[in-house]
């Protein structure tokens, strides 16, 4: 167990490697993804969905097309340009939630402020909605019943199980509440005992909630957000934050020298996110071909 105490200040926090735990997931998926298609004769299959040409969003979906080519499964990419309507975009999704070809569906998020984004994921099928964006698997996710997590708070839990975080009783704060991200880990969390406390851009002296912190997760969108002065001693430190030149919502330099164990970026939660989405569409593809 790690223990969320006091301890030295000098020596440097345990690094949480995202990149090796996401390699052993994807091993696994490879395996299950070859063991669907020996059986069906069918490889599972994610369709990706991308509104406009952002270059950070067109950077992350060519990765997550690469790692499922990578793990025997087959992407279906669909490229809408940014004037795309909502009905457009819900009659596209609609029309991949029936296709019986594609097992899972991501919608690359933030579509643009003139689309309802709630709308276009709420098109997406629940058994086919392995990024855990729709209100079926978000309402799931908060009981604490079976259905796909959004990947990157599911792929932060695998994470604190991996280094053996004891979460009970420790006080966990979320920064960040939005619906893919910060929103569902905090759910996680409250569903394993831990105290949450959520931190937006209302909350008021945020450092001071911050300092009390067993359970840090940063997700804001804001570099190096998180000052290592405002990280509690021996605070197990989870940085969701992925900003342009591969930097975190966390000041990694000054923060690890507080921290008992820290996510790096990159290395850290980004492998993780894809690993569990390649591993939630080879289970979607394995219950649509009747094999669970
Ligand atoms: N590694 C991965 O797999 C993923 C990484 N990310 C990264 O995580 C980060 C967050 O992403 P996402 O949740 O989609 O971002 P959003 O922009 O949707 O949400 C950001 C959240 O941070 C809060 N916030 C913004 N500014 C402040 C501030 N100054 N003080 C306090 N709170 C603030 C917002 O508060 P309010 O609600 O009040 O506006 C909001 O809740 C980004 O860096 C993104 O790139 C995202 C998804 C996956
Ligand atoms: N519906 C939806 N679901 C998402 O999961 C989603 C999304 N929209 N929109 C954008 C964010 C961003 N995101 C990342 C995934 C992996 C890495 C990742 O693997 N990063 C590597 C670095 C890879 C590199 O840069 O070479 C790392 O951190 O080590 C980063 C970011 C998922 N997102």
């Amino acid at each position: 167990m790690v223990e969320t105490q006091d301890r030295s200040q000098t020596q440097p926090a345990r690094l949480m490697d995202g990149t090796a735990l996401a390699g052993r997931i994807t091993r696994e998926t490879s395996a299950a993804a070859a063991d669907v298609l020996r059986r069906t004769g069918v490889a599972p299959c994610l369709a990706t969905v991308l509104v406009g040409e952002d270059p950070a969003s067109v950077t992350y979906l060519r990765m997550k097309q690469a790692r499922c080519a990578k793990a025997g499964i087959e992407s279906r990419h669909v490229s809408l340009p940014a004037s795309t309507s909502t009905a457009e975009l819900v009659a596209t999704i609609t029309g991949l939630s029936q296709d019986p070809a594609v097992h899972g569906i991501l919608l690359q998020h933030p579509v643009g402020p003139h689309i309802d984004e709630r709308a276009a994921f709420e098109a997406i099928a629940p058994e086919k909605d392995v990024d855990g964006v729709t209100m079926h698997s978000f309402a799931a996710m908060g009981f604490g019943l079976p259905g796909f997590a959004s990947c990157t708070p599911g792929g932060i839990m695998r994470l604190l199980d991996a280094y053996e975080v004891d979460l009970t009783g420790k006080h966990a704060v979320v920064v960040g509440r939005s619906a893919i991200l910060g929103r569902p880990v905090g759910m996680l969390l409250l569903g394993r005992d831990a105290t949450v406390t959520y931190c937006h851009s209302r909350t008021v002296d945020l450092p001071s909630v911050v300092r009390q912190a067993d359970v840090l997760v940063a997700a804001v969108g804001r570099p190096r957000f998180i000052r290592g002065e405002d990280v509690k001693p021996g605070a197990v430190v989870i940085d969701a934050g992925y900003n342009p030149g591969n930097v975190g919502d966390v000041d990694f330099e000054s923060a690890r020298h507080r921290a008992s164990l820290i996510t790096p970026v990159p290395g850290g939660v980004g492998p993780m996110t894809i690993a569990v989405l390649l591993e939630q569409t080879v289970q979607a593809a394995a219950r649509q071909l009747g094999l669970t």
